[in-house]
């Protein structure tokens, strides 16, 4: 895995460190489309990226620059052309069912209630939930605020809650790994800073790995310990930024000198280096 030295004045990028387990290692992975006129378009190039278990790691870069096709990868949705890849450690492919995925639409069956929408996945793979499965789903609600929600059906919901029941029901099966594509990008700027702090909680007392493409920058060094920063397309790894800022984070981290001096690094890796002049005009 490469990582590109800082430039003068911007924290520096440490070495992996080799004694954390790796969950994900995407190794020299790239993808290929072929366009409807019969093109070859290029997705991604030789993307190395190695996320170690109880990491959240955020994908950021310019639009159309593959994010969503790391996580398609991941979520065995979409095969690479070339390069490999592994999850859950052991240098196996066999990882999907440590993986589950939030979407940017919460994706709830509006014909049934929020329990059973958070039961829904156990149904699937079991054909039945039992009363443990009902406890959990019921236990996971309460984590994320919802314990009152539990018959309402899912138009009687806010966007917020209806975001909140789907990251519930993504727990469900108790995975290792969340990949979460760009999750609040629909919500309001209000609720999107709650459900921000929200994660942070759920990761405390989950511990679960998380992999998040967003287009913010600010959610991005807000939420991770490593910001993958993807050049535009073909994307590959740009830039592999370590967030040293202290937990348990809030909306005072945002207020931090450091706070800015990697929300700038990350701007100026995706736009290049402006000056003051630049940004007036
Ligand atoms: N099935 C497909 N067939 C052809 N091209 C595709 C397909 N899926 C994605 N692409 C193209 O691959 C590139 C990467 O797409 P991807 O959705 O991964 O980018 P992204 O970084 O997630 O974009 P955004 O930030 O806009 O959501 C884009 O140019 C997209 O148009």
């Amino acid at each position: 895995m490469s990582t590109p030295e800082a430039p003068a004045g911007q924290p520096a990028t440490p070495e992996p460190d080799s004694r954390r387990e790796a969950i994900i290692e995407l190794s020299h992975t790239g993808v290929t489309f072929e366009t409807r006129k019969g093109n070859d378009l290029v997705a991604l190039d030789d993307f190395n990226l190695t996320i170690y278990r109880e990491e959240i790691v955020s994908l950021v870069g310019p639009s159309g620059c593959g994010k969503s096709t790391v996580l398609r990868i991941l979520a065995g949705l979409q095969k690479p052309t070339t390069g490999d890849f592994w999850i859950g450690g052991g240098k196996t492919r066999q990882g999907f069912s440590e993986v589950a995925i939030v979407f940017q639409r919460p994706t709830l069956l509006p014909w049934r209630n929020v329990l059973d929408n958070v039961l829904y996945p156990a149904r699937v793979l079991k054909g039945r939930a039992d009363k443990d499965d009902r406890d959990r789903a019921r236990a996971l609600l309460a984590l994320v605020g919802l314990e009152e929600m539990a018959d309402r059906m899912p138009h009687e919901l806010s966007g917020g809650m209806q975001q909140r029941a789907s990251i519930a029901r993504s727990l469900i099966l108790d995975p290792k790994i969340l990949l979460m594509d760009e999750p609040f990008g629909a919500l309001d700027a209000l609720t999107r800073e709650d459900l921000q702090l929200d994660l942070l909680e759920i990761h405390e007392r989950t511990r679960k790995t998380i992999l998040l493409v967003t287009h913010s920058i600010s959610e991005a060094v807000l939420l991770s310990d490593r910001v993958a920063v993807m050049s535009a397309r073909p994307g590959r790894l740009q830039d592999l930024i370590t967030v040293d800022i202290p937990k348990p984070r809030g909306p005072d981290s945002t207020a931090r000198p450091d706070f800015h001096t990697y929300s700038q690094r990350i701007r100026d890796d995706i736009f290049g280096p402006r000056t003051k002049r630049d940004r007036a005009q």
